[in-house]
């Protein structure tokens, strides 16, 4: 039942316009692309997908420039992304990261839930629970490289990830800063790095929207490891050899029995929660907190 719903969004937005396409994009061959046997990149405009079949692996690169905001095109084109890998046998874990210099992501597109209409944020709600129910549950393995700053939604996609590796760059910041903006992170938001850091952590992580740098993300567990810059994407590759070298079957099963509680809770709450979001979003006093927001972010070059 849960999964069809999924089916249906996703079905959904493959069927958009804009989506028709995306399923083969330009390839080209390369070292990263598995060399000699062939494999194309392929992707689409805002997702790269880099194939190693001998591994048994594909960096996925998301590129929506400039800061890889979550919109909801993109969110569109990494679960297409996602859907092709997983429906190949070929590959069993995929390294997320970024194709944008210094940024992750910045997390959930602001424009997307500024000055919109209420069936707007309704379809955009969807595809970011769709997303995240899709990497969290997914049973390939799934390493974030994460070389660049991960705010708030960008944080909670490498929290989906099985493994992170953080850059070592004081300005590459992570962590759940909603508050922040005058917004709350929701249930699943929490819920996800309840899991990952544990409780008290959260309360204090969340209540204050902490971003932290490396070091401290690394001590209080947000990443697995932090290594020089110029090492994220060689060390993730080595840590999914490690993660890809137990039998596959087991690791997956063991991932469900992980997670599929805290997913369920979503699944079972759904509607709810894009009614709460609606509500949520569509309040003066938060438009114009979001207003405020990005109105900041644009003065600061100036
Ligand atoms: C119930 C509600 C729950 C909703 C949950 C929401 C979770 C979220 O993810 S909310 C989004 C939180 N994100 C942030 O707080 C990050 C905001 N961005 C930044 O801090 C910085 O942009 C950056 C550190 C990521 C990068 O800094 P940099 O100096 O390199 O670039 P900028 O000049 O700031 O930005 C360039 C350009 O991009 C626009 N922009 C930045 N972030 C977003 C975003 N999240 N959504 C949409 N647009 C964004 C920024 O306004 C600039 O636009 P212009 O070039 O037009 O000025």
């Amino acid at each position: 039942m849960a999964l069809a719903v999924g089916m249906r969004v996703l079905t959904r937005a493959l069927l958009r316009p804009w989506a028709r396409g995306l399923r083969v994009a330009p390839g080209r061959t390369g070292p990263a692309a598995g060399g000699g046997d062939g494999m194309r990149c392929f992707g689409s405009p805002r997702v790269l997908v880099e194939p190693d079949p001998a591994a048994g692996v594909a960096v996925v690169k998301m590129r929506n420039p400039p800061v890889n905001s979550l919109s909801l095109e993109f969110l569109t084109e990494l679960l297409i992304s996602l859907e092709k890998l997983e429906n190949d046998k070929t590959f069993h874990g995929i390294i997320l990261t970024s194709d944008c210099p210094g940024i992750f992501s910045a997390g959930l597109d602001l424009t997307e839930m500024c000055g919109r209409k209420p069936e707007h944020y309704v379809e955009y709600w969807k595809a970011v629970q769709e997303t995240w129910l899709r990497f969290y549950l997914s049973n390939l393995v799934v390493i974030a490289a994460i070389n660049g700053v991960s705010p708030a939604g960008g944080c909670l996609l490498s929290l989906t990830c099985d493994y992170r590796v953080l850059a070592n760059n004081p300005k590459y910041t992570i962590g759940l800063n909603e508050t922040l903006l005058g917004i709350v992170a929701p249930f699943w938001f929490k819920d996800t790095m309840v899991n990952t850091i544990g409780h008290r952590a959260t309360e204090r992580a969340l209540q204050l929207g902490l971003l932290f740098p490396p070091a401290e993300a690394l001590r209080v567990g947000v990443v697995d490891q932090v290594v020089p810059e110029d090492q994220v994407q060689s060390t993730a590759r080595s840590v999914m050899a490690q993660w890809l070298a137990i039998p596959d079957h087991a690791r997956q099963l063991t991932k469900t029995l992980m997670r599929k509680p805290t997913a369920d809770r979503l699944l079972t709450e759904r509607d709810a929660d894009i009614q709460t979001f609606v509500r949520f979003i569509c309040r003066d006093s938060v438009q114009k907190s979001l207003h405020a927001y990005l109105e900041k972010l644009k003065q600061k070059k100036g």
